[in-house]
């Protein structure tokens, strides 16, 4: 494996009663792209973040995260190089906890504070919510933030731990397009930073991948349909090839815009 690979999957299958969930996927990622994951319902996308964090194993194939090769690696030390952001931890969250503290408990990836933090810590949440553009929420508790807010305290609680890989699986889901918008250009943001984990967009729509996600993996039905550059992947004819039915594509400031035809 490269030195410089994020993720390297090689033939990678999932087979689960009898149903082949994922199949034969061979993808790369390298350092310095960031990558839109991007299927319809049921896809396999969730199979593969699975897989990619050792939640499941391959029913044949090979993986390899940050250079370590799966089944010669601990994975409990692997991921916490890993920081995975989904509604579904939304669920897991104490509401009442306040949320410089949510923050604070990425670190030590734990729901709730059972480790002590120290006040570098409490500083290091506080810096990560200004850049998210959430410093105003500090002393609120969680439940009482908005949808968006939840979304990027989440963001900034898998960056305390300082990952090198950032999963941001369906971030803008259930966002109006005021909050998606600001999510999105705090995401574009974070890309910037000298020190930016890579990072993975799961969606279902297109305009949601930003210019900053170089390259996108289109699966469907358990199989990679295409995958390189963005800008060449997403095209009309290829997604109208994706969703079996006519679709139009349009590029605006660089994002891709899609119409039924
Ligand atoms: N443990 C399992 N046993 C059997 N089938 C499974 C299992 N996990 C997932 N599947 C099936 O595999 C397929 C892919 O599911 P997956 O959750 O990975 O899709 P997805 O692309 O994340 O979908 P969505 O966008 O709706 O979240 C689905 O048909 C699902 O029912």
């Amino acid at each position: 494996m490269g030195k410089n690979q994020v993720i390297e999957m090689k033939g990678v299958s999932w087979r689960r009663d009898g149903k082949t969930v994922l199949q034969q996927i061979d993808w790369t990622v390298r350092e310095g792209e960031h990558w839109a994951l991007f299927g319809l319902n049921g896809s396999g996308k969730t199979t593969l973040l699975n897989l990619l964090c050792g939640y499941i194993w391959p029913t044949t194939g090979q993986i390899s995260v940050l250079g370590q090769r799966f089944g010669e690696v601990d994975l409990r030390e692997l991921r916490k190089s890993i920081g995975w952001v989904s509604s579904s931890l939304q669920e897991r969250l104490h509401g009442s906890e306040k949320a410089q503290n949510l923050v604070v408990s990425g670190k030590f990836a734990s729901i709730g504070l059972y480790d002590k933090p120290t006040e570098a810590d409490f500083e290091r949440a506080a810096a990560l919510m200004e850049q998210l553009r959430c410093g105003h929420l500090l002393d609120r508790t969680y439940q009482t933030c908005s949808q968006g807010e939840k979304q990027k305290l989440l963001i900034a609680r898998a960056l305390m731990a300082a990952p090198r890989l950032l999963i941001l699986d369906e971030a803008a889901n259930g966002l109006d397009f005021i909050s998606k918008e600001g999510l999105l250009d705090s995401i574009s943001e974070l890309a910037g930073q000298p020190d930016a984990p890579t990072m993975i967009y799961v969606t279902h729509h297109t305009e949601e991948i930003l210019p900053m996600f170089s390259h996108s993996l289109l699966i469907r039905r358990g199989e990679v349909f295409t995958q390189g550059q963005t800008r060449e992947v997403l095209d009309s004819e290829r997604l109208s090839d994706f969703f079996e039915m006519p679709v139009d594509l349009n590029w605006n400031q660089g994002r891709a815009w899609l119409s039924r035809k």
